[in-house]
C-alpha cells in the first residue's frame, strides 16, 4: 500500500509521524507534497525513504489513498490541480468537515471518504470518524479503517452528523484544554501551586477520567453522582459550574455549527462555480 499526503501542515505531518510511529506503515510507503516544500524535505530528513513528491500530481502517482490535508477553500484548487492524474482506483481521503461527498464524487473519478482525525492520534488515541462515499467497496473500507485503526479509534458516522460528532472528537482536545488552562491559572494565582504540578495533576485526571468513560463503564452523569458526595465539596462545586455554565453549551454547539454552514455555502458555490466553467470550455 502506498499513502500519499496532499499538505503537511499541522494535521498531514501529525498523520505521517503517528502512521509511521505506530508502525502502520514505513516511511518508504509515503509520497507527501506540500504548497510550501520546506515542509516536505523536513519530513523526508526526519523519516528517510519518504518520498518528497515535486507536486500534487506526484503524489497521486505514486498513491493508492491519498489524504487531502488541506483547508477547505482550498479543496477545489487541489482537485483541479490533481484531476489529470486521477483514475477510478485511488482512494481520495478528505480530513476535513465541510466539504462534502457530493463535492468530491461529483468532481472527482475515484472512490472517495471523508476521515475526520484528532491530534489525539499523535500518542495513539481518540476517535477518528468515517463517512464512506458509495464508491467505497468494503475491501476499501475495511483497508482505510485497518489503516486509521493503528493510531485511534474509527467510528462510522452520517454526513449529517459530522459537526457534532467533530466538535466531540477533533476539537474536543481544544474544548477540554480551554477550561483547564482557566482552572490552572486561578489555581496558580489563587493557591500557588506550580503551573507544572497543575498541568501534571490535569493531565492524570483527564486521563483517568478518559478510561473510566470508555473502559469503566460509566456515563458522565454517574461519574459525577460517584465522586459528589451529598453534601460534600464536589457537590457544592458542581452546583456552582450547574449555574454559570448553563446555556454555554447550546451556545458552544450554535457557534461551531455557525462556521460549518458558512463554510458549507462558501464550498457549495466555488464547487457549483467551477463545474459551471466546465461546461462551458
Ligand atoms: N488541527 C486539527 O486538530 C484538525 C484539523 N482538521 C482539518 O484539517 C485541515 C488542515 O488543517 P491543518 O493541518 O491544521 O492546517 P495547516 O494550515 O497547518 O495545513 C494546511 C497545509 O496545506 C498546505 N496547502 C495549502 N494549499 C495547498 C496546495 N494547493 N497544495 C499543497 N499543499 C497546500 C499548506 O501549505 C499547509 O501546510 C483543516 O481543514 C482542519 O479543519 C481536521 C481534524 C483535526
Ligand atoms: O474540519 C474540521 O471540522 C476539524 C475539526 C477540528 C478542526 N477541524
Amino acid at each position: 500500500m502506498k499513502v500519499g499526503f496532499i499538505g503537511t501542515g499541522s494535521m498531514g505531518s501529525l498523520l505521517i509521524y503517528a502512521l509511521i510511529q505506530s508502525g502502520a506503515l514505513e516511511p518508504r510507503q509515503i509520497a507527501a507534497s506540500n504548497r510550501t516544500p520546506s515542509k516536505v524535505s523536513q519530513l523526508s530528513l526526519r523519516y528517510p525513504g519518504l518520498h518528497e513528491s515535486q507536486s500534487n500530481r506526484e503524489t497521486v502517482i505514486r498513491s493508492n489513498i491519498i489524504f487531502l490535508c488541506v483547508k477547505p477553500l482550498e479543496f477545489r484548487h487541489v482537485i483541479d490541480d490533481i484531476l489529470p492524474v486521477v483514475n477510478s482506483n485511488h482512494i481520495i481521503v478528505s480530513i476535513t468537515s465541510p466539504v462534502q461527498l457530493r463535492h468530491l464524487e461529483s468532481s472527482l473519478p475515484c472512490k472517495v471518504s471523508k476521515v475526520i482525525p484528532s491530534v489525539t492520534h499523535q500518542v495513539g488515541s481518540g476517535a477518528s470518524l468515517f463517512i464512506h462515499g458509495e464508491r467505497m467497496t468494503a475491501e476499501d473500507r475495511s483497508l482505510l479503517e485497518g489503516l486509521m485503526s493503528h493510531i485511534g479509534k474509527p467510528y462510522q458516522v452520517d454526513e449529517a452528523c459530522t459537526r457534532i460528532t467533530s466538535d466531540f472528537s477533533s476539537c474536543g482536545p481544544a474544548f477540554i484544554s480551554f477550561f483547564l488552562e482557566q482552572w490552572i491559572e486561578s489555581a496558580v494565582r489563587l493557591t500557588g501551586i506550580k503551573r507544572a504540578d497543575a498541568c501534571a495533576l490535569a493531565g492524570e485526571m483527564l486521563l483517568g477520567t478518559g478510561k473510566l468513560l470508555t473502559e469503566g463503564g460509566y456515563t458522565p452523569q454517574e461519574l459525577q453522582a460517584r465522586v459528589a458526595v451529598p453534601g460534600g465539596i464536589t457537590a457544592q462545586a458542581l452546583a456552582l459550574l450547574r449555574n454559570n455554565l448553563d446555556g454555554v453549551f447550546d451556545s458552544l454547539i450554535h457557534t461551531t455549527h455557525e462556521k460549518y454552514d458558512e463554510d458549507l455555502v462558501k464550498l457549495d458555490e466555488v464547487f457549483r462555480a467551477s463545474e459551471i466553467n466546465r461546461q462551458q470550455y
